[in-house]
């Protein structure tokens, strides 16, 4: 996802991920720890505002101490520097061949995916975002939230492929400690509240923990042969944010790992050309060395401009690099054609709300949660916090966790997230609530509500993606709520945009043209508010000159309209479209005559200057062929 496109998250620049002189995270691949929280930083930039919390965020990148290239050492052997063929390190010679056992063996350099830091907003890239990615929106009025309660339903089917993650709430089956994530077992709760966002330690790493996607992963399908052949085609994966894209890379690269493949990743907001070319050249080496395959995720393949793209062209087709590429565009638009012609696109689904309870049962699984049913009924929270609030049990409403899989729409890291922001707000709050079950045990603990999800989801769930289809769906919805008139839905998809941090002018660009092209001269103030929003915007910018814009999208939805000036220029458009033959001169009574020649040639002859006429004038202004055309006749426009 996008969004100057989305500044969503910065991984860690290539450099550090497979610089042949930085030994650190190769390291942590050898001893095969994950190294995502390592992973994870990057240089803040733009920050804005955000509602991420402390805890949420990714630790910056420790700074590591960088090995030196060469040995203090009396001299000899040890003093000579070789690289090696695999990684292009350079290291003591003496050193080379234990160094080439290991790196054989080893997953190579950047192995691992990088981490994500948490999005808490599915908001377009670079919009508001804390640091490089925090994307975070101010708090959401809750009249947004009451529109999405109506109609609940998805469209996809849910379910685990391995069926351990059913969207089924059995409450019995939620019990702590149970069907525990290798990822969170053995921690206290607040052990699994901080640190690395919940989304990122519970990614799927099989198949079977994958939720949904069966249109293109489900048993019989071609995907999920290759897969399981660890035959795996260069893809594009293509969806919505928090649909499992950068998941499903990961899942690959597990499984490619037992046959030797290699992964390395690069993500396309941060690496350079020359990352690229070491990739590249790494990838030459082990293909012609050792036989090794190299899979090339890159996350946000569309941010890379086309020549950047066409860079590894040549690399995809000769077979030196299987190419995975994740996309929140089009890749019809955002991807280089040629190198579009040679990979599978994936068209990964937004998650359905079935399918958003099956991960968010797993999560409150793995954190140890108990679901406390509709039958199930609580007393108002006691008043007063407890000290030794880790000791009660944690509850969680199963209503909330409908409510919250239905409000991420579909983004499984913002309804994490949210999760986890509830459920943290709560333990650290320490309020316990009296609970009767419908099993007949009354206890204390503490318990999170509907309220609380909402609120720890804050906005996020608001989907705005600024440069794809919804930046133009929302436009057009505003622009027809306006001309048929209707204030409340026009303001709706006023703030749809701004919320998803849409750019004020575009929208007051496009209150100018309505200005002209539906209210007219019905209201011909109209075009001066337009402009006058327009430069408020540009003066003060977001957040203020939200209330300038509201502003002039009421006065419009109540204005009269009138395209008459509208469609008469359509008109006349359309009759110039229509002539046969060379255009008619213009005639001459109404040329200027400024030399004698000219007045010589008859130009302004004949012309009946207005003002000098009591009476209306009669004169032809049309060319001859055209007297007495009407182009503010109704017409098809
Ligand atoms: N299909 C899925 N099954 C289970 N968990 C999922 C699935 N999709 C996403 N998740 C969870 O959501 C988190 C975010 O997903 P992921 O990073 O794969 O999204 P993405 O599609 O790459 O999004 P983005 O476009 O924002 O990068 C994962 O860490 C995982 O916990
Ligand atoms: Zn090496």
């Amino acid at each position: 996802m996008g969004l100057s496109q989305r500044t969503k998250y910065s991984h860690i620049s290539m450099k550090e991920q497979v610089d042949p002189k930085t030994r650190g995270l190769v390291h942590v691949a050898h001893h095969g720890t994950q190294g995502q929280e390592t992973l994870a930083a990057g240089a803040g930039s733009g920050a804005r505002r955000t509602t991420a919390p402390e805890g949420l965020r990714a630790a910056p990148l420790p700074a590591r101490p960088r090995e030196p290239t060469m040995e203090p050492t009396e001299g000899g052997e040890e003093e000579r520097l070789v690289r090696c063929p695999v990684c292009l390190r350079e290291l003591p010679a003496a050193d080379i061949n234990p160094h080439l056992d290991s790196c054989l063996h080893a997953d190579g350099p950047g192995a691992d995916l990088p981490s994500k830091r948490p999005r808490l907003a599915g908001g377009p890239p670079g919009s508001q975002a804390e640091g490089q990615e925090g994307e975070a929106r101010p708090a959401a009025g809750s009249p947004v939230f009451s529109h999405f309660h109506k109609g609940r339903g998805g469209k996809q089917r849910s379910g685990a492929a391995g069926g351990s993650s059913g969207a089924g709430r059995d409450k019995a089956a939620v019990q702590p400690g149970h069907g525990c994530s290798a990822a969170l077992c053995g921690e206290s709760l607040a052990q699994k509240l901080e640190g690395k966002p919940l989304a990122e330690r519970l990614r799927p790493d099989t198949l079977g923990d994958y939720v949904g996607q069966e249109r293109v992963l489900g048993a019989q399908t071609l995907l999920r042969s290759l897969l399981e052949s660890h035959e795996i085609p260069s893809l594009i994966l293509w969806g919505p944010p928090g649909c499992g894209k950068t998941t499903l890379a990961h899942i690959i690269a597990k499984s490619s790992k037992k046959n030797g493949t290699r992964f390395v990743t690069l993500s396309a907001t941060s690496a350079k050309t020359n990352d690229v070319r070491d990739v590249i050249s790494q990838a030459q080496n082990e293909k012609r060395l050792f036989k090794r395959k190299t899979i090339l995720f890159i996350d946000e393949i569309h941010r890379f401009n086309k020549s950047q793209q066409d860079t590894f062209l040549p690399h995809v087709e000769c077979g030196t690099v299987t190419l995975i590429g994740a996309t929140t565009e089009n890749p019809s638009f955002q991807v280089n054609a040629a190198l579009l012609s040679r990979c599978r696109v994936i068209v990964l689904e937004k998650l359905s709300v079935e399918a958003m309870e099956a991960i968010l049962m797993r999560a409150v699984r793995s954190l140890g949660l108990q679901v406390l049913g509709q039958g199930d009924q609580h007393s108002a929270p006691a008043t007063g916090s407890s000290s030794k609030s880790s000791e009660f049990p944690v509850y969680i409403e199963e209503k909330a966790l409908n409510t919250l899989a239905y409000l991420c729409d579909g983004d499984a890291r913002t309804g994490l997230n949210g999760l986890q922001l509830a459920v943290q707000a709560r333990v650290a709050a320490g309020k316990t609530t009296p609970l009767n079950t419908t099993k007949g045990g009354s206890a204390d603990g503490i318990l999170v509500t509907e309220e609380h999800v909402k609120e720890g989801l804050q906005r996020s769930h608001i989907l705005y993606d600024r440069a794809g289809e919804e930046h133009y769906n929302c436009i057009s919805a505003l622009h027809k709520s306006m001309r048929g008139s209707d204030e409340n839905a026009s303001l709706y998809w006023l703030a749809r945009m701004l919320e998803g941090g849409e750019d004020p002018l575009y929208v007051a660009r496009r209150l100018v043209r309505f200005a002209s092209e539906d209210i007219g001269l019905a209201d011909p103030l109209a075009l001066t508010q337009a402009v006058a929003a327009y430069q408020g915007c540009h003066f003060i910018g977001m957040p203020e000159c939200e209330v300038i814009l509201a502003q002039c999208v009421v006065y419009f939805a109540r204005a009269p309209k009138s395209i008459e000036v509208y469609r008469a220029y359509g008109n006349v458009k359309e009759c110039l479209r229509m002539h046969k033959g060379p255009l008619p001169p213009v005639p001459l009574h109404l040329r200027n005559a400024p030399t004698r020649l000219m007045k010589n040639l008859g130009y302004g002859k004949g012309y009946k200057y207005n003002p000098m006429y009591k009476e209306p004038v009669q004169q032809d202004y049309l060319p001859e062929e055209l007297k007495g055309a009407d182009f503010f006749k109704e017409r098809e426009i």
